[in-house]
């Protein structure tokens, strides 16, 4: 199985509310997928305030205070360092160019997992019981204008917190999958062969580097997705996110359940329409499931 859920925001008024309702969606999602969880949140100001770029990591040998002030030496002095414990992923944010933190993070924490960088991103992810992962990520007190969110039942690498979703390899951007990819193993080589490094055996860390490849080649978020259906076999329905664009996709067979609901307020989707019924407006939303091989996509 494995549970997806996305809430795309249009109507400001709700921002404070996104981490309540991304939890529901979420919690409600966890029968699907009991071994790992996690989230993207776009625009939440503890996570990743405005004009800073954040980093999240997993697995850091430091504490937060360590972590904070070994940054503070690597950075220019002065430089205000954030470092909020959103257990068990821990979230930087800094006032410095992206590349700049990731640079800082690998230095002052080698052998921690980075999994989401960019700006007005965080991405918070583990192993463990998903209602339990929110309460201790401290979700539903996130606002933002975008969340995606994820349950795993690991079908083809470990129960690790490297193989917990989303895959956030590109700047902003996340990834989540339900279902699996049968050709992974021959794209994965293709890509190493062109320098792409990978941080786990997963699916589908592939289709999300594969994703990252094509959106850093200039291609948009529909165009590299149309790329993804003529490249990978298997069964999959991927909700795919950056800053500015959540986009849905599923396999020729669409096996994998996906339902959209969409009102003048909110764009979500979600594994099952029971996610979705706690959203506000939503007994009168325009619902659909989305056709096999076609893109959706919605841009702020
Ligand atoms: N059950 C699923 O949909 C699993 C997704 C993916 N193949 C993984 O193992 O992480």
């Amino acid at each position: 199985m494995c549970g997806i859920v996305g809430l795309h925001l249009r109507n400001p008024a709700l921002y404070p509310q996104l981490g309540t309702l991304l939890t529901g969606m979420l919690c409600e999602m966890q029968d699907r997928g009991a071994d790992s969880a996690g989230v993207a949140v776009y625009g939440d100001p503890r996570w990743s305030p405005p004009g800073h770029a954040a980093v999240s990591l997993v697995e850091s040998p430091l504490t937060p205070a360590e972590l904070r002030t070994a940054l503070e030496e690597l950075l220019p002095p002065g430089t205000p360092v954030g470092v909020v414990d959103a257990s068990p992923t821990l979230v930087v944010n800094v006032p410095v160019e992206v590349d700049a933190l990731r640079t800082a993070v690998a230095t002052a924490a080698p052998g921690a997992l980075v999994v989401g960088f960019g700006e007005n991103i965080a991405v918070l992810k583990g192993v463990g019981h998903p209602r339990a992962l929110a309460d201790s990520f401290g979700l539903a007190a996130a606002q933002g204008w975008q969340g995606v969110g994820h349950t795993r039942m690991a079908t083809e690498s470990a129960v690790t917190p490297g193989g917990s979703h989303p895959y956030a390899v590109g700047p902003g951007q996340c990834l989540v999958h339900n279902g699996s990819f049968s050709n992974h193993a021959t794209i994965r080589r293709e890509l190493r062969t062109r320098g792409v490094v990978f941080d786990s055996d997963n699916d589908t860390e592939v289709g999300a580097r594969f994703v990252a490849d094509r959106l850093a080649a200039g291609l948009d978020i529909e165009t590299a997705l149309k790329e993804l259906c003529a490249t990978f076999d298997g069964f999959y329905t991927l909700l795919v996110s950056n800053r500015e664009s959540f986009a849905v996709v599923r396999d020729a067979i669409a096996c994998k359940p996906a339902v959209v609901a969409e009102t003048q307020d909110w764009v979500a989707v979600a594994s099952e329409y029971r996610a979705l019924t706690g959203l506000p407006g939503i007994e009168s939303a325009s619902l659909y499931e989305p056709e096999p091989e076609r893109i959706y996509a919605w841009t702020r």
